[in-house]
């Protein structure tokens, strides 16, 4: 089915490089002549030890840090600001809790002047495909975890980005609501064709959504390893711990992200 290899890259980082000064202390590199693509369409995840990285990558794609050295391109054209064909979602949803779901939702467009008219029937489309559609007026409070994710989900999407970066979005969540979110996640982007980079640290839930991982070194934060991930779409998790090659795989990954994460502890990265 995929025929991303054709399509031009929709993100492309080129050689970045990117240091954090703190304070009096003199700056340090985080990310070290990084180049990655993100083709239309895919969905890609990013592993890696703490503090490798993963968090600089995305808010440098999403334009709230300015890279050091090296390039980051959209559609061939350089980021240096957020901008609306890019969403994030966060780890924790963020809503303003004295707005209704509908209200939060609908927050980006109503700010930017958008008719009512044009943006409620995409508002409800997307609450509907994400299982809200009977809780338009319900407080951010009367939801559970994962319900309010599903808002931030809804909100992120409505602008219909062409891309989303998502840190971490279910990492707060109980093991079945995130395995419901992961399913949920697939089905929305498999009627959008949004191309999604997401960052994880659990090679489970990178393996049930990617098209390809991207492996991350101990700080500096380099591009290690990559797999492309051969499971067939929609992936069901019962049939996926089931193929012989799923636990092959999971094996080959874990090796590589403990290994890099045991040099993160003890500081043997190059
Ligand atoms: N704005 C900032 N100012 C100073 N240092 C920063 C800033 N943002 C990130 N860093 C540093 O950069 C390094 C990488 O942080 P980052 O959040 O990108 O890592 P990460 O791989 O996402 O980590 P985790 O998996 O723990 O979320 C850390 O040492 C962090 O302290």
């Amino acid at each position: 089915m995929n025929q991303i290899a054709q399509l031009p890259a929709r993100v492309r980082l080129a050689g970045i490089s990117k240091s954090f000064a703190s304070g009096k202390q003199a700056a340090t590199p985080v990310l070290s002549d990084i180049s990655l693509e993100l083709e239309q369409g895919e969905l890609v995840c990013l592993l890696g030890p703490s503090g490798c990285g993963k968090s600089t990558i995305l808010n440098l794609i999403a334009g709230f840090e300015q890279t050091d050295s090296g390039a980051i391109l959209l559609d061939g054209s350089p980021v240096n600001k957020p901008g609306p064909e890019r969403g994030v979602v966060f780890q924790q949803p963020t809503l303003f809790p004295w707005l209704s779901v509908l209200d939060n939702v609908t927050f980006g467009p109503r700010m930017a002047g958008v008719k009512k008219s044009v943006y409620l029937p995409e508002a409800e489309r997307y609450l509907r495909l994400v299982g809200l559609q009977d809780f338009h007026h319900h407080m951010p409070w009367q939801l559970s975890g994962g319900m309010r994710q599903r808002v931030a989900l809804a909100r992120a999407w409505l602008p219909n980005p062409e891309i989303l970066l998502m840190d971490e979005p279910f990492g707060a969540l109980d093991a079945q609501t995130r395995l419901m979110m992961q399913e949920l996640l697939t089905s929305v982007w498999q009627k959008t064709g949004t191309t999604i980079l997401f960052i994880t640290h659990d090679v489970d839930e990178a393996l049930f959504l990617a098209d390809r991982v991207l492996v991350m070194s101990a700080r500096p934060g380099r591009i290690c390893a990559e797999f492309k991930i051969p499971f067939p779409r929609p992936r069901d998790v019962e049939v996926l711990v089931a193929d012989v090659g799923y636990g092959a795989l999971k094996q080959k990954i874990l090796h590589i992200v403990r290994e890099e994460a045991r040099k993160s502890m003890t500081g043997t990265a190059q």
